[in-house]
C-alpha cells in the first residue's frame, strides 16, 4: 500500500490555559491518499482553521500524531518530549505543502512567471529550472499566455489560477485551500475543482479543500465533517466535472 499524502491519528489542540482554555480539536482523525482531493466541512468555530493551521504547521498541536507525505511531522508520544518531529518548520511549509486560499495574494511587483517561480528558487533550484516548473504549471492551468503580466493585468479566475501554479510549484504532497472557490461564479468554481483535482493526479498530491461552497460540495467523494472538534468521514456524491 502507498504512503498516505496526509495522516492525522488523534489530532487535539487547546488554546490558552485554565478556565479560559478553548479545546478547539478534541479528537481529528483523517487520511488523504496521494491524488485525491477531499471536502472538509463543517460550521462557523468547529475547527477547521485551526486544522488547517497545524496542518500548515503554522501553531503547534496539543497532543495527537501527523504525517505528511510519510514523514512524521508532529508527534505528541515522539521521542524526548514529543512534539513537532523536524527541526526546520519553515522548510516544510515552503517545500512539502502548498497554501490556496480564498484571495490570490501574488506579489504585485513580479510578473506571473515569477510569482509561480519563486518558491522553487527559494527552495534552492536553479532559475533555470524554477522557470520552467513556472511554465509547465501554467500551461496546464491555462494561463501560459500571461506569463509575463503583471498581476494587476490579470483577471481575478487567471489570478486564482496562477495562485493553484504557485501553491504546487514545489510539487508538495500536501496542498492546503481554504476556501478557494468562495468569491467565483458557479462555472469557475467548478473550474478550479476540476483543476485541483487534475493538478492532485498529475504530481500525486493530497488536497484538503475546506468550504462552505454549495457549488462544489457535490464534487468530493470523500468528505470530512468537522463538529464540535471532531471528524466524521463520509461519502460525497464524487460528481464529475
Ligand atoms: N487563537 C485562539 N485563541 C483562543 N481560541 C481560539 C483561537 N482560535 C480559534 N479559537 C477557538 O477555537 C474554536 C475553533 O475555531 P476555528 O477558527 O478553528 O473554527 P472554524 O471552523 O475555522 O470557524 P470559521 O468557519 O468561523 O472560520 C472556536 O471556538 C474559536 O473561538
Amino acid at each position: 500500500m502507498t504512503e498516505p499524502a496526509i495522516l492525522i491519528e488523534g489530532l487535539r489542540k487547546v488554546y490558552g490555559h485554565g478556565d479560559t482554555a478553548v479545546e478547539a480539536l478534541k479528537d481529528v482523525h483523517l487520511r488523504v491518499e496521494p491524488g485525491e482531493v477531499v471536502g472538509l466541512i463543517g460550521p462557523s468555530g468547529s475547527g477547521k482553521s485551526t486544522l488547517l493551521k497545524c496542518l500548515g504547521a503554522v501553531i503547534e498541536p496539543t497532543a495527537g500524531r501527523m504525517v505528511l507525505g510519510g514523514q512524521t511531522i508532529y508527534d505528541s508520544s515522539g521521542p524526548g518530549r514529543g512534539g513537532w518531529q523536524i527541526p526546520d518548520l519553515r522548510a516544510l511549509r515552503r517545500d512539502r505543502i502548498g497554501f490556496i486560499f480564498q484571495a490570490p495574494y501574488l506579489i504585485p511587483f513580479l510578473d506571473v512567471t515569477d510569482n509561480v517561480a519563486l518558491l522553487p528558487m527559494l527552495s534552492g533550484q536553479s532559475n533555470r529550472v524554477a522557470r520552467e516548473r513556472a511554465q509547465e504549471l501554467l500551461g496546464a492551468l491555462d494561463v501560459a499566455h500571461r506569463a509575463r503580466a503583471q498581476p494587476s493585468e490579470l483577471s481575478g479566475g487567471e489570478q486564482q489560477r496562477v495562485s493553484i501554479a504557485r501553491a504546487l510549484a514545489n510539487h508538495p504532497p500536501v496542498v492546503l485551500a481554504d476556501e478557494p472557490t468562495a468569491p467565483l461564479d458557479s462555472e469557475r468554481a467548478l473550474a478550479v475543482v476540476r483543476m485541483l483535482n487534475q493538478m492532485a493526479r498529475q504530481y500525486r498530491s493530497g488536497i484538503i479543500v475546506v468550504t462552505h461552497d454549495e457549488k462544489i460540495i457535490p464534487t468530493f467523494k470523500r468528505i470530512y465533517h468537522i463538529r464540535d472538534g471532531r471528524t466524521v468521514e463520509e461519502a460525497g456524491e464524487g460528481r464529475e466535472v
